[in-house]
């Protein structure tokens, strides 16, 4: 068996970084920018008040101070003269500040009377000017690799990005396996269950910025493997579930080597999901994940979305975990690394009693993966121990 870092470093070196596509902005949000993008204009291309209110001269503003309003500048249609002594005009937010000015007195602070304006007393001290290129520059870089947010695709519009290079979404084949299966929303017969574990690592997937297709169960029997396997043959990544172990109907690795598997591993030291196996099949890599549900979405958790994340031009780096003091003591820890499901309290984290590989409502109400080194001692609470958030 090797370590959870041998294992990622392996499932590395199979996979390539995916090629890069344009696509509009409207389609950018939570894909990976590809490549630095470098703005077209400065923003705001000009002067711009802050306010509404008058453009004036600041070295004229002071209580009691009349002015001469002379024209309007509105977003959209700036005034085109200048602004002379004693002269003042009309503007509103957004609006270019016209030559001549150098600062917007809000309205709140004048008394208005035909065309002329009076600045009160109590004058508010700011210019309420924001200046040419203040947000950002012609030329201004957005850097890759980004996954890009919504954040991110307003700036980009700002900058006159109207198509954005990206990562292609790695296309991911999801094949359960397994005779007791059936989707959801199937009868089942007596001896079946529902497939769940392949709903849930689509979900997670794509929510990471892959391609996840589901494929029709594959039954325990080396054709129904064969004609999923073929059904995969396209994707980047496939990803089996079950059948991994050692029982007689676990046949996905006889099926997949049949098929041209060139297996780098297979068991990996950790708990849940010892019987993870990899490898290169055809142009696809090949991941076959253990069957119990919380094993296949705990390795989805460890595996395929650092994997992934490779795959988007993210760099190479295991899940990232952060540090919490434990609620509890807990014993001492086997010979494999050990993923907890885990409640997190205001400061601190607790595992749940029941960890067996099969209890997805444990899952579902666990908010991250207590991580246990290999023959980790005993633990008092107040400890700190590693977690990855669910
Ligand atoms: N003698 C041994 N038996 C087992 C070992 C071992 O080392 N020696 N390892 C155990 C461990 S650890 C795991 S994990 C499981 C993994 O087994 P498989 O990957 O072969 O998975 P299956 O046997 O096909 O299924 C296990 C379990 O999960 C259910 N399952 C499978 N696929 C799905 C799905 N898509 N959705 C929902 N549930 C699924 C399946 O019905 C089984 O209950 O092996 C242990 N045994
Ligand atoms: O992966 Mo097995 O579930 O270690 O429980």
């Amino acid at each position: 068996m090797i370590t959870v870092d041998e294992a990622l470093a392996e499932l590395f070196a199979l996979v390539t970084v995916a090629e890069t596509e344009t696509v509009p902005l409207d389609r950018a949000a939570g894909r990976v920018l590809a490549a630095d993008v470098t703005a077209l204009r400065d923003q705001p291309p000009f002067p711009a008040s802050a306010m509404d209110g008058y453009a004036v001269k600041a070295d004229e503003v002071r209580p009691g101070a009349t002015f001469r309003v002379v024209g309007e500048s509105a977003a959209g249609h700036g005034y085109d003269g200048n602004v002379g002594a004693g002269e003042a005009v009309r503007i509103f937010t957004g609006a270019p500040v016209p030559e001549g000015a150098d600062r917007v007195v809000i309205q709140e602070d004048t008394a208005r009377d035909g065309d002329t304006i009076v600045l009160q007393d109590d004058l508010d001290p700011q210019v309420y000017v924001r200046p040419a290129g203040g947000d950002f520059r012609a030329g201004s870089v957005v850097q890759a690799p980004r996954r890009l947010g919504p954040q991110d695709v307003a700036l980009l519009a700002a900058m006159n990005i109207a198509d954005v290079p990206v990562r292609r979404r790695p296309v991911v084949a999801l094949i359960a396996t397994g005779d007791e299966l059936v989707m959801p929303g199937e009868t089942p017969s007596r001896d079946q269950i529902i497939a769940s574990n392949s709903f849930g690592l689509k979900a997670m997937l794509d929510a990471a910025g892959a391609e996840a297709r589901l494929l029709p169960i594959a039954r325990d029997n080396l054709p129904s493997l064969r004609t999923a396997f073929t059904l995969a043959a396209d994707a980047d990544l496939i990803v089996t579930i079950g059948g991994a172990s050692v029982g007689d109907h676990d046949l996905v690795a006889p099926a997949a080597e049949e098929m041209g598997l060139d297996r780098s591993f297979y068991k990996v030291a950790m708990r849940p999901g010892k019987p993870l196996m990899a490898g290169h099949m055809g142009g696809s890599t090949l991941i076959g994940l253990p069957g119990n549900p919380v094993s296949s979405m705990v390795c989805g958790q460890v595996f395929l979305l650092p994997v992934l994340r490779a795959m988007l031009g993210l760099g190479t780096g295991p899940a990232p975990r952060l540090q919490r003091p434990l609620d509890a003591d807990i014993g001492q820890n086997g010979p494999r690394e050990h993923y907890m499901r885990a409640k997190l309290s205001a400061g601190g984290i607790a595992p749940y009693d029941r960890q067996d590989s099969s209890l997805l409502t444990v899952l579902a109400a666990a908010d991250a993966l207590l991580v246990r080194p290999p023959h980790d001692g005993p633990r008092r609470a107040g400890e700190m121990v590693d977690y990855i958030p669910l």
